[in-house]
């Protein structure tokens, strides 16, 4: 870490809102009230004065004294306050104990909350007791609370004022809080500085009269030079999920600081372009599109999660090139779509999406004709990779012959057969499913030469992408009676959002299952996914690994311990490896730890480094010429 000497002497903290998430009063009301008929309104009456007097529109002596009248607390409530609020304390001042504990001397806790409950929780995090000013309750014998010490300057309008000028601190004063009452120590001149703490509530009439607005303690830190637990503050790094991820994935970047933005559907093209400019991370199902064009206008993407198995929605090539790592989430959802196929197989070969509708209308149509066993039947998968495979064992177990064609030479997994031929694989099956990947090339891979050489009567199936299958194909073949049915959860072209209608030749035809592209929305695939693909992206971001990349050379990294770590992206052209360790050389750099990776076109160069460098030494790695991205993690 670059230690710089302190240019603030002193800082004054707020606590409510501030060092913990929540206001400690109003958190009081809630525990005493517990069992009380009204105390949700209770309880909302303190607030709403809670946050009059935060914002300057009560005068805070009169908040204070109504706020004292409606709680009915005492000291047990204290108790069990103090235990709630050691859960929410603010995750940055959690994560930055260290600078809590190496400048106790320099810090003051200055609020309107009270002692009682406050000490115990800042002492904790090394906050000296004698730099804690608060109120003060005052208790009758049985330890309930009947009134505070009106003795104390803090009970009182511009409380804190008076206490500060009281306290008279010999040096530059920087203020950190949440509330309006905390900006009046600049407006009075007792401070140099006044930061709008906005981690846990942003208030705009503060936010607009602050000097600074730090979304975090990392924030304060990073633009004060003080030593801090992040190299560069997360609540920085904006982190944009888009097509409805799962929650699980929002709160994973929360809970790491990070400033998230949500959104239900996917962007276009041009929406995309301008609201990935200022991102670090994406997140994106199978229907945004990351081009060329929205890769150009990203300059500060570093990572890609697809929360999903399909990557070809993603220009990798391009991606790599700029320094962007792409994860996906590679089975997570392999089972989900394997149910989904079996159980529409069985469906379709019963002809049972005819019957059903017929049912609807009233018609009792109890017939056997063209409804068959999937037992014996020959099933023909073309792809055979994670779905393909698995959906061969489940296939097996219904006594189903299992062949399959793959353009890479697969294991067969039980008595699957592999045929060499698509073609081949095509006139043995009576049943036909889809399990390619979606890359280009696969454009169109049924089409009408293919339907024309499959069985009269064949089922087909295509959950794995659109554009795999010419639809107008698909559909003269089933209305010629080369398909008895078809399972498609995928399409060329699919609405960005279920706002918008679906238009396809493939509606109205008989036996046919047309699902929304849910192959893999389970509860259990989505809620996998939203584990798994941020634990990547934060492994990678935090870390430096690249491991289960799609585009990226891969590299499992051990933690850096104490060493700072170096991450250098470059052009995979010679020389480069040879200029990195000249200016180690030069700069007689303690290297404590290597990495290195390429591919084809790009070359991976992580570097465990000993604290004392200089910042020289980082400005001449940055220049090296074909560097991509150069990123320091301690
Ligand atoms: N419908 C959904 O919601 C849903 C959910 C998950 C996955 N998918 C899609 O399912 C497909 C399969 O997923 P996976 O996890 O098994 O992928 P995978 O990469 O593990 O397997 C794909 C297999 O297809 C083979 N292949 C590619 N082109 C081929 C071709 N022309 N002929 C024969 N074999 C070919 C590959 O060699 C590979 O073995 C992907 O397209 C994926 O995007 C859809
Ligand atoms: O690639 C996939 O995993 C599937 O197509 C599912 O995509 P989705 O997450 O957009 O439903």
């Amino acid at each position: 870490m670059l230690t710089q000497t302190l240019t603030p002497t002193y800082f004054v903290i707020d606590f409510d809102s501030t060092f913990t998430k929540v206001e400690g009063l109003d958190e009081l009301a809630h525990i005493a009230l517990a069992g009380h008929p009204e105390r949700d309104a209770v309880v909302q009456h303190i607030r709403d004065l809670t946050d009059k007097g935060m914002n300057g529109e009560m005068s805070f002596a009169e908040g204070l004294r109504r706020r004292i009248e409606l709680l009915s607390a005492g000291r047990p409530h204290i108790e069990q306050l103090v235990e709630f609020l050691r859960t929410k304390i603010s995750d940055s001042f959690q994560r930055n104990k260290s600078f809590l504990t190496d400048h106790a001397e320099h810090i003051f806790i200055v609020s309107s909350g009270f002692k009682e409950f406050i000490v115990p929780i800042v002492t904790e995090l090394g906050i000296l007791p004698n730099h804690v000013y608060a109120n003060e309750f005052r208790f009758d014998e049985q330890g309930h609370i009947i009134g505070i010490d009106e003795t104390n300057v803090l009970s009182t309008d511009g409380g804190k004022i008076k206490l500060l000028r009281t306290l008279s601190l010999p040096g530059d004063v920087y203020v950190i809080g949440d509330g309006y009452t905390d900006y009046e120590l600049r407006e009075a001149g007792l401070a140099n500085r006044f930061y709008a703490f906005t981690e846990n509530i942003a208030r705009p009439r503060v936010t607009q009269v602050a000097d600074h607005i730090s979304a975090s303690l990392d924030e304060f830190l990073y633009d004060n030079k003080l030593s801090r637990s992040q190299s560069y503050p997360k609540s920085r790094i904006k982190v944009l999920l888009l097509e409805n991820v799962h929650p699980a994935a929002v709160r994973a970047f929360e809970i790491e600081g990070f400033k998230v933005e949500f959104v239900k559907g996917a962007l276009d093209e041009d929406e995309l372009c301008e609201r990935i400019k200022d991102v670090s991370i994406i997140g994106i199902r199978s229907k945004t599109q990351i081009t060329q064009r929205v890769l150009e206008s990203a300059n500060r993407l570093m990572a890609i999660g697809a929360f999903c198995i399909g990557t070809n929605q993603i220009d990798l090539e391009t991606a790599a090139r700029r320094g962007v790592v792409v994860f996906n989430a590679p089975y997570s959802n392999t089972r989900s779509v394997v149910e989904l196929a079996v159980g529409e197989m069985i469906m379709l070969i019963r002809n049972i999406v005819p019957k059903s509708n017929q049912m609807h209308v009233g018609n009792w149509d109890k017939s056997a004709t063209g409804s068959f066993e999937v037992r014996g039947k020959k099933l023909g998968l073309v792809g055979y990779g994670n779905i393909g495979t698995q959906l061969s064992v489940v296939a097996e177990a219904l006594g189903m012959e299992v062949y399959f064609y793959d353009v890479v030479d697969k294991l067969a997994i039980g008595n699957a057969r592999k045929v060499q031929s698509l073609e081949e694989l095509l006139r043995i099956s009576d049943v036909v499913s889809l399990h390619v990947d979606g890359r280009k090339e696969n454009t169109n891979l049924i089409g009408k030469r293919e339907f024309d050489l499959m069985k009269r009567g064949v089922i087909f199936m295509n959950l794995a992408r659109g554009h795999v299958v010419d639809i107008p194909a698909l559909r003269e073949a089933i209305e010629s009676g080369i398909v008895a049915g078809a399972g498609v959860d995928v399409f060329p072209k699919e609405p960005k959002t279920n706002d918008e209608s679906f238009e396809s030749e493939l509606r109205g035809l008989p036996n046919v299952i047309l699902t929304p592209h849910i192959g893999g929305s389970t509860e259990e695939a989505q809620v996998n996914i939203g584990h798994y693909v941020p634990a990547k992206l934060l492994e990678y971001i935090n870390n430096g690994s690249s491991y289960g990349s799609v585009n990226f050379p891969e590299v499992q990294l051990p933690k850096p311990g104490t060493s700072h770590r170096l991450l250098h992206i470059h052009h995979n052209v010679p020389g480069i490896m040879a200029k990195l360790n000249s200016i180690f050389a030069n700069y007689n750099i303690n290297i404590t730890g290597q990495y290195l990776k390429t591919d084809e076109h790009i070359g991976y160069v992580i570097v465990d480094i000993a604290k004392n460098y200089s910042e020289e030494f980082v400005q001449e790695l940055k220049a090296i010429e074909g560097t991509i991205r150069f990123r320091m993690l301690y």
